[in-house]
């Protein structure tokens, strides 16, 4: 390190990551940040060199919903800046706290366009797609733009920050005048947020009047970490709830509140909605019938105002930080004795009981499917899981994830990640690296075929860092699956190779690998690869014809009558 008069930006940028708890870079290096990450490990940190920026940046994102601190990502200018840019902006859809760090030209080449190596105005280009952007010209600047990217990041509705860094921020160096360097531990970075009296009274007063109440819980609720006043609220109410995808965990999920297995029932019926950091977005079909009970009423906890009535009025909104407000909301209904008949819980319990039924008979008859399909793959998944809750799953797909998600249990909160709000495919091996490196914990990806193909080169950094994760791949053959018509002899716009041997590609890069047609072999190598801790494949070969056209959201498709075609 530099005399203690004088340090450059990259030394103070490291000094700031650190000093506010900050251990771990995921990136791809070159021109001009190649020596900011050896100068970050030099200084302690941990760096994680990927194969590609997009899977770096989600990696980040990923850590940033399991920590609650920022993931870090570093890209290289222009190109790396470009492939990073899709996961900036899906890690702010996600409301995942994140500061991408681009390397990136000098502005007087830029302002001017006089054609720099990799020249483009990341800065600006960045701003469409991320909660802020900031850009650092001067070594002093960097202890400030820090402290502001991180407190960006996490405070109210978390998100992906862009932070630009020209090489001459980088390597100019800051004469240190006994001001101090202007690095320093922020105070505070994600503020409560109190919600008003009104707003809780108001709330109160509709549960008082419910007679069907139904707690939707979403990742909202699993970023605040508010898992314990979120099963109080349940608990104390007797009440139903659905978890969102990645909410599940928060409640394990073969808690009798859990309304999962009777989803569409408990929408259509209920007569009051308290959403806890979830959106009335696509994923809940924006609120509205049939879906939904048009005339129930709607309670919606978030943080951000914005929010509110985005789909549908909100009768009871509650502005506030998820805890805080639920602390609040708690304390009224002790205070205010509130209770449910619990004949709403009853019913949502026999519908659960009855579609659980169904699906054990699935599964049990997907034990001697022959071909594989779903239910006999996924099984020994679900067994694992049960047994083994602390593992973390990370899943993406369109069957994959979807039947995936019914049929895996959670019972630990941000042990499931997929796909997010955007439904957005290679989200996989990055989000698996992050969930490996930050806990350490062992790490199922559960793969479709497709899905797997987006950034199956990760399995090379997963390799590498000899990374405890186990990807499984559900080869249908296809997206969807493998059966599309072909048309003149040409490959279908679906279908995949059935045959193809994903699994090598573990073994290529010294991992291991296993192939499985039937349930007990995927029981048999799911042990073996987890047991041994090895970075691994299993490629699983369903039937091609296992599998609906974009699993349970055909209704988006745009359809064509290709008869006429
Ligand atoms: C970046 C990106 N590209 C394309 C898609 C479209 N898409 C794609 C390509 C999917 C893959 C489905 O095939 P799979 O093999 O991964 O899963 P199943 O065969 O089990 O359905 S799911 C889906 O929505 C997407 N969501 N995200
Ligand atoms: N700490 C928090 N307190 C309250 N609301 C939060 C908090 N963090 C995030 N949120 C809100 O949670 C919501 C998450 O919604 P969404 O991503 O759609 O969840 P899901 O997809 O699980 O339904 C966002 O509206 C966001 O503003
Ligand atoms: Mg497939």
């Amino acid at each position: 390190m530099s005399d203690s008069t004088t340090k450059s930006g990259a030394e103070l940028l490291i000094d700031a990551l650190k000093i506010n708890g900050i251990q771990n870079i995921y990136g791809l290096v070159g021109i001009p940040v190649t020596d900011l990450a050896r100068l970050a490990q030099i200084e302690g940190m941990n760096y994680y060199g990927f194969r590609r920026e997009d899977a770096a940046v989600n990696a980040a994102a990923a850590a940033g919903f399991i920590t609650g601190k920022p993931g870090i990502a570093l890209t290289v200018s222009a190109p790396g800046f470009l492939n990073g840019l899709p996961s900036l902006a899906q890690a702010t859809k996600n409301c995942f706290p994140l500061i991408m760090i681009s390397g990136s030209s000098d502005r007087n080449i830029i302002d001017l366009d006089q054609g720099d190596y990799e020249g483009l105005d990341q800065y600006n280009i960045a701003k469409p797609f991320c909660k802020a952007a900031f850009r650092v010209n001067r070594a002093e600047d960097m202890g400030t733009a820090v402290a502001r990217a991180i407190r960006t990041a996490v405070s109210g509705r978390p998100g992906g920050v862009y932070l630009d860094l020209p090489a001459e921020a980088i390597e100019s160096m800051m004469i240190d005048d006994k001001k101090g360097n202007n690095v320093y531990e922020i105070v505070d970075p994600a503020p409560s947020v109190i919600p008003s009296d009104e707003s809780i009274s108001r709330a109160i007063n509709i549960i008082k009047n419910s007679q069907k109440p139904l707690v939707i819980v979403g990742k909202g609720a699993a970023s605040a970490r508010a898992e314990k006043e979120v099963k109080e609220l349940i608990d104390t109410l007797n009440v139903p709830y659905l978890p969102m995808s990645m909410a599940k965990g928060l409640i394990p999920d073969d808690d009798s509140h859990s309304a999962a297995a009777a989803r569409s029932y408990s929408l259509k019926n209920a007569d009051t909605i308290i959403l806890l950091g979830a959106r009335l977005n696509w994923l809940l079909s924006h609120g509205k019938a049939p879906v939904f009970n048009e005339s129930a009423q709607v309670i919606q906890i978030d943080i951000d105002a914005y929010e509110f009535d985005s789909n549908r009025r909100i009768d009871a909104p509650i502005l506030g930080d998820m805890k805080s407000s639920l602390r609040k909301l708690i304390d009224a209904v002790h205070e205010q004795e509130v209770t449910v008949e619990s004949q709403w819980l009853d019913d949502v319990q026999n519908v659960v009981l009855s579609n659980k039924e169904k699906m054990r008979t699935r599964l049990e008859a997907g034990k001697t499917s022959e071909p594989l399909n779903f239910f006999g793959a996924l099984l020994p998944l679900q067994e694992y899981m049960n047994e083994h809750p602390d593992t973390y799953l990370v899943s993406e797909g369109a069957n994959t994830l979807d039947m995936g998600r019914n049929i895996i249990d959670m019972k630990l909160p941000r042990h499931r990640l997929d796909c997010g709000t955007w439904g957005v495919m290679g989200i996989g091996l990055g989000y698996a690296i992050a969930a490996a490196v930050e806990t350490g914990k062992r790490v199922i990806a559960l793969e479709g075929d497709s899905a797997f193909g987006f950034d199956a080169m990760e399995m090379e950094t997963i390799c590498r860092y000899h990374l405890p994760v186990t990807v499984v791949v559900l080869n249908n053959g296809g997206i969807y699956n493998g059966t599309d018509k072909v048309v003149d002899n040409q490959p279908s716009p679906t279908n995949l190779d059935p045959r193809a041997h994903y699994e090598y590609l573990s073994s290529a890069f010294g991992g291991d690998s296993y192939v499985a047609s039937t349930y007990s072999e995927v029981k048999d190598a799911l042990v073996k690869a987890m047991d041994s801790n090895n970075p691994s494949i299993i490629n699983a070969t369903l039937n091609p014809s296992a599998g609906t056209e974009s699993g349970h959201i055909d209704n988006l498709n745009a359809k064509i009558d290709l008869k006429k075609a």
